[in-house]
């Protein structure tokens, strides 16, 4: 057993299925934004990995940029408030911008991005999310792709933390209670 393994309790999704996803969406997404150079922006951290493995299965031109968007406080509960702790450096409007994230809970990360990034005149503005928590929402969002609709648990893994920890697992699954009592 590798050293991080025998903090889960289940694995919910694979190396194998994330890789998977990334290869049906990426050919979903080629043909949608073919001729459009969209703008890809990676929400960090979270997302780091699954940007990764994705935009390798996207065969057009695009452009990559990165935003540091931070709801989350020390555990497993969202502050609710989302803050910016690095925004884009370039003009978006006009653009097709497609967000990459890697979850969407209560919705308030993205709802917030979304509506800026409408304020600011983006041609369109889509969302492309590994796992989808509708059970989570609190705010109206819809992802336009998703990868794996998760159950209403507290999930770690390829990106995801837990107190910043477990976002260098390959997978996705959820941590045993132990690790919350420490
Ligand atoms: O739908 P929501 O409830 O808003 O949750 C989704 C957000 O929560 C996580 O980010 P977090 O704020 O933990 O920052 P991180 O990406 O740095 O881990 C995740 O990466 C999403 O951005
Ligand atoms: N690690 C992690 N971060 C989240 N942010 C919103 N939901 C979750 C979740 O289930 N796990």
């Amino acid at each position: 057993m590798k050293n991080l393994d025998q903090y889960i309790e289940k694995v919910l999704y694979s190396e194998e299925e994330i890789k998977q996803a990334a290869k049906r969406l990426g050919a979903i997404l080629t043909k949608d934004y073919e001729g459009k150079n969209p703008l890809v922006i990676a929400v960090l951290k979270g997302a780091v990995p699954w940007f990764a493995d994705l935009t390798r299965e996207i065969d057009t031109h695009l452009e990559m940029d990165f935003m540091v968007v931070s709801s989350y406080h020390g555990g497993t509960s969202s502050s609710g408030e989302v803050k910016i702790l690095k925004d884009l450096d370039t003009n978006v409007e006009g653009r097709d911008i497609l967000f990459v994230e890697d979850i969407i809970d209560t919705g308030r990360t993205l709802r917030y991005l979304v509506d800026l990034f409408k304020y600011r005149q983006a041609n369109s503005v889509k969302i492309v999310t590994l796992l989808d928590k509708p059970e989570g929402r609190e705010v109206e969002i819809e992802a336009d792709y998703v990868g794996f609709n998760v159950p209403n648990e507290f999930v770690v893994g390829y990106g995801l933390d837990y107190d910043e920890n477990f976002r260098n697992l390959g997978y996705v699954g959820v941590l045993k209670e132990e690790v919350y009592k420490k």
